[in-house]
Formats: structure tokens, sequence, C-alpha cells
């Protein structure tokens, strides 16, 4: 499709303040772009510098500066979610709420075709009002919308929901086996919490969903195919999925620290672990973990934050630990490459925590996956990934969520071992999950989404 034939069709893209949200926001208008789609894109003035470099098509991409008001409570200076500890997220949605003129402008002035956005749940009173359509676009697997954010769910109005409540899924849920056990389910009890002055999580997202004109979700049919039928039947809404809209590989090598160390080891033979952006871990579960690398007598790379109370991950790491794996395990407390570390042939096993980023990674890649997930979604995508794709092990954790060393490296082993039945069987069909999930799909999956869009509009 050529620009000038789409030209006319101008979209306003408003993500949640969270890079989590705006970065696959613009991927999505990146998609767009290169076939000929402008936007506007909202963003938070600060965030605009961290993003340019992901901007593609700066011609057709305008990065639009709002300015978050200040809320009483809200540290000074805040924009963004990662410029907050969690607790303050409630105020920074309520900081949201408060650009709704600048919002209000920004449409009356571009006049777009229509409104992708996610949080900002007043959003479709606006464009009823202009006569645009506007799509609710979900960023995070369907599994978890499906379970908590669906009119089944029942979240009591006047009182908070309980363990017990969420439990047990809604009526009609479509998986009996990527659920929340036990305690896990604690994880999830906030979306009966304020998310912006005197509305709960849930309240917002239900509302912004019900009142859309359509759902997307960044996902693909092939995988998710059930969660999203039946997110569409509960909000009785039509379902536009997008695909994982995951970011261009990056053109930089990868460092040659990595290239040099990883080329000393046998093609498969490494693994290699990390948690993502986030997560940092406890003391004494972080030395279990490098034990539990070490237990697997295989070479070994793992990169994560150093853990609570340490300021680097050397002084962390249990007695003798470092003489012991010399020469065949590295403990890195920065950032690396994952993308380019996961497709270096030494590599052969990712232990990840499953978030929606590394997920679509690892079933990208070839290595095995060793799923050691944290938090709600990334608990619903292992249960995903080992339950019902079959091309994942998820580590066992005791009822106080502890893993130890002995069934980290069981699991390692029990899909890098020669011969191992389970490691075939992963093997084989995280090879056919791989091969059906190509780039011509994904590309299919835009090019469906553009038709989605036109059929909305016209
Ligand atoms: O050292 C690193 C660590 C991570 N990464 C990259 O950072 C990204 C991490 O994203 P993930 O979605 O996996 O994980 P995060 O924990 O950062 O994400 C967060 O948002 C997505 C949700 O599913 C997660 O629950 C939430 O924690 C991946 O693309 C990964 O390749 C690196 O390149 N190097």
């Amino acid at each position: 499709m050529s620009h000038s034939k789409n030209s006319n069709f101008h979209l306003l893209m408003f993500p949640w303040f969270a890079f989590g949200h705006m970065t696959p926001f613009l991927h999505l208008s990146n998609r767009l772009a290169e076939r000929g789609y402008s936007s506007t894109f909202l963003l938070p003035i600060k965030a605009i510098q961290h993003l340019q470099h992901l901007n593609l098509y700066p011609h057709l991409i305008t990065f639009h500066p709002l300015a978050v008001p200040h809320v009483e409570g809200l540290p000074e200076g805040t924009q963004t979610a990662s410029d907050i500890p969690i607790q303050f997220t409630s105020l920074l949605a309520a900081a949201m709420d408060r650009t709704r003129d600048q919002v209000e402008r920004v449409i009356r002035d571009t006049k777009p075709k229509l409104i992708i956005y996610d949080a900002a749940h007043w959003v479709p009173e606006i464009t009823k009002a202009f006569g645009i359509k506007a799509i609710n676009y979900s960023v995070v697997s369907a599994a978890s919308i499906a379970i908590v954010l669906v009119p089944a769910r029942n979240v009591p109005k006047d009182k908070p929901i309980t363990e017990a409540e969420l439990l047990v899924p809604p009526t009609g849920y479509p998986s009996s086996t990527v659920v929340l056990r036990g305690h896990e389910v604690r994880s999830l009890l906030f979306i009966s919490q304020p998310f912006g002055e005197g509305i709960t999580f849930y309240e917002r997202i239900y509302k912004a969903m019900k009142e859309s004109d359509a759902l997307a979700i960044r996902t693909c049919n092939e995988t998710e195919g059930k969660f999203c039928e039946y997110i569409g039947s509960q909000y009785g809404k039509p379902v536009f999925l997008t695909g994982p809209m995951l970011p261009e590989p990056p053109k930089t090598p990868l460092e040659d620290r990595w290239v040099k160390w990883l080329s000393g080891f046998q093609p498969g033979s490494v693994v290699f672990c990390a948690f993502g952006s986030q997560i940092v871990l406890e003391k004494n579960q972080f030395q279990e973990l490098v034990l539990g690398l070490e237990l697997t007598g295989l070479p070994f790379l793992v990169a994560l934050k150093p853990p609570m109370g340490a300021a680097t991950v050397e002084e962390a790491l249990p007695k003798g630990f470092e003489a012991r794996v010399k020469g065949r395990g590295v403990v890195w407390g920065g950032w690396v490459q994952q993308l380019m570390i996961l497709e270096h042939p030494s590599v052969g096993c990712f232990v990840s925590h499953c978030g929606f980023g590394s997920m679509w990674e690892s079933l990208m890649s070839d290595c095995r996956a060793v799923l050691i997930p944290h938090l709600g979604d990334q608990i619903l995508n292992t249960r995903f990934m080992a339950e019902e794709l079959k091309v994942a092990v998820e580590v066992v954790r005791d009822e106080k969520a502890w893993f130890s060393k002995e069934d980290l490296s069981k699991s390692i082993k029990s899909v890098m071992d020669k011969g191992s039945e389970m490691g075939s069987m992963l093997k084989e069909n995280h090879r056919k999950w791989r091969e059906m999930l190509n780039k011509g799909l994904m590309t299919s999956y835009v090019d469906k989404f553009i038709q989605n869009m036109h059929e909305l509009v016209n």
C-alpha cells in the first residue's frame, strides 16, 4: 500500500504512562507507518526522549508531549510509572485523567480517524462526541485479561475482592490449566484497589473496554484464540489481533566479551538466565538460583540485578561459589543483549521469569525453556507455555513460593539431557510452534488489523 493512499487515515495513539505500554503502542505505530499510516502519539514530555530512537518513521509518527499535572502525594516531577514505586501508580492514573483537556484539544486539532488507547477509560466519552471510533488495545496476554478483567469476574462493588473469590476463574473461562493456584492469586488483589481518583483498577479497565468500539489484543489466534474469543463474547465486541508486536531485532552486534566467552563452549550447551527489567530477588533465593545452576554441571550465564540489600551481584554470591564455577559460570549484574544471546549457537537453555517479552523471545528462539515466574501475568504465561503449548517446564515452588536449587537443577537437566524423553517432547513441540509463528504470520496480523480498522470506520 502506498503512503499517499493512506494519508487521510490519521490515528491517535494514547498509551498508559508506562514503558511496557508506550513501547508496544509505538511498535504498532511503526508497523502501520510502514504501510503509510500516520499517527499522533501522546506521551509525557519526559518519555519522548527515551522513545525517540524507537520511532522508525518520524515523518509519519509525531510525538505530542502531554504535560502531566501534579497530583497531591505524587513525587514532584513524576511522569511515568518508572519514576515511582508501585504504590504511587494510582496517583499517576489520577494525573493521567487530568490530561483530558489536552487530549481533547489534540483530537479537535488533528481530527484522527480513530484512537487507540488503553487505561484512559474516558476516551470513548470524547470520541463519541466527535464521531470518532475508539479501539481499546491490551498489551498483556489475552489469558491475563480473560481471567480477571471480564464482566463474569463479578468483582464486588462495595468491598475488596478476596483470595477465595480470585481462586475461582470467571464462568466460561476457557482453560483449566492457565490459572493461578493458592498464594499466587495474591498478586491479583490489586484489581479492587483504587487506580485513580474514585475508581478501582477493575472498574477503570472494564469501562475502558466496555465503552470502546472494538477491542484489540497483542497476541495471536494460533496461541490464544480461545481466550480472545471469550473476551469478545464477554464484552460483546469485535476483537482485533495485532500479533505480539515485537521490536525489530537490534542492529548492534553482541558485545565482544560475550561472543568470546560463549564461543568457548559446545553448541547448545550454555544455560542463560535473566528475569527482565523489574525483578529483584531476595538474597537467599538469589543464592539458591546460582547454586542450582552450579549443580547442573553445565556452563551458565546469569544476568540479574543485585538482590535486595546488596550493591553488587558479586557481594551476594555464596561462599566459594566464584572459585568453584570459574571458567564455566558467570553472574553478571548488568543489562545484556538478551535477544542476541538467545541467538548465539552455544546457548541451549533459557531460564526466564516469562514476562511477555521474554515469553515471545523464548518461543521464537531455539533454546529449551525453563520458567520461574514471579507475578500474576508471568505465572499465567508460564502455565500457558508449560501446560497448553507444552514447550517449557516450570520450576516447582513450595507453599512459601520458594524454589530449591535441586528442583531448578532437575528442571534444567530434564530439558538439556540428551536422551531425555521430556526434553525431546518439548523440543519437538517448540519446533512446531516456532515454525508456525514465523515472520510471514506476523505480517499477516498487521494486514488484517489494517483491514479491521478500515471496516470499523466505514
Ligand atoms: O538483561 C536483560 C534483561 C532483559 N532484556 C530484555 O528486556 C525485555 C524484558 O521484557 P519482559 O516482558 O520479558 O519482562 P519485564 O519483567 O521487563 O516486563 C514487565 O512487562 C511485561 C510483563 O509481562 C512482565 O510481567 C513485567 O514484569 C525483553 O525484551 C528482554 O530481551 C534484555 O535485553 N537484557
